[in-house]
């Protein structure tokens, strides 16, 4: 059997302000950084151990990676950075308030830019995207670079990570750890576990908690389940499905 341990970022800022992230690098805030430790110590505790990490080039899913690495003693293993773990980019309504847009174009509206699987938020203008000219994105073709995405835009980038880089090393007995955000996850997990697009409306990673996959030889996932404290992470899930409220 093959494990797997995915954790999506601790609290950052802009979860803390109720502001849609995106590709914006926003950083952690005290709170998540400890829930970075926790995670770390959880995972010890569990006599969980890793060959190799995958985070994107986001700065809160790093840095949540470097609490989870200091609290298990792994911060010498290899790390590997790469864009497709990205947020999902969130497009126009990067920067803007959660609950001041729900008020605005109403929650239904909010709940479709933030969960439908196909319908994208307003894209940016390509003048105003400065991910254009982020020194991070240098090697991507203009082209890979989104304006905005639907989880479906980011289901066709994080899967060839999958295929390509993930999956075959945890099919050649590596202990492999990714660090990454609530959307990318939903895409991985969606496709882990068979979700149709209608349910992963309704699905909402929470912040700062392993997930942990268990998969047979072949890569069939098994299993999963969440490390921790049930009723406190499914508080912290309702609490990610209600930042779209108007209040
Ligand atoms: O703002 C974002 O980029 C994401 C994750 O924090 O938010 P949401 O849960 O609204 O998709």
């Amino acid at each position: 059997m093959h494990k797997l341990v995915l954790i999506r970022h601790g609290q950052s800022q802009w979860n803390l302000d109720n502001r849609f992230s995106g590709w914006a690098d926003v950083d952690l805030t005290e709170q998540g950084m400890a829930e970075a430790r926790e995670a770390g110590r959880l995972l010890r505790e569990g006599g969980y151990m890793f060959d190799v990490a995958h985070t994107s080039v986001l700065k809160r899913a790093v840095r949540t990676l470097w609490g989870v690495q200091d609290a298990m003693d792994l911060m010498w293993i290899p790390v590997l950075t790469d864009w497709r773990l990205n947020e999902r980019h969130y497009g126009g309504l990067t920067g803007l308030n959660k609950a001041e847009t729900a008020a605005k174009y109403g929650e239904a509206q909010v709940k479709v830019w933030r969960r439908s699987y196909d319908i994208p938020p307003p894209p940016l203008e390509r003048a105003a995207n400065e991910s254009v000219h982020d020194p991070r994105y240098a090697a991507l073709d203009p082209k890979q670079i989104p304006d905005t995405e639907c989880l479906k835009d980011t289901v066709a980038r994080v899967l060839p990570y999958w295929h390509e880089v993930l999956a075959p090393a945890i099919k050649s007995g590596q202990r492999v750890l990714v660090a990454a955000h609530g959307n990318s996850l939903r895409a991985l997990v969606k496709y882990l576990d068979g979700i149709s697009d209608e349910a992963i409306v309704e699905l909402n990673i929470p912040n700062g908690v392993p997930l942990v996959y268990e998969f047979d030889d072949r890569m069939q996932p098994l299993n999963h389940y969440y490390l921790g404290d049930a009723e406190a992470i499914a508080a912290k899930m309702a609490a990610v499905a209600n930042q779209g409220k108007a209040k």
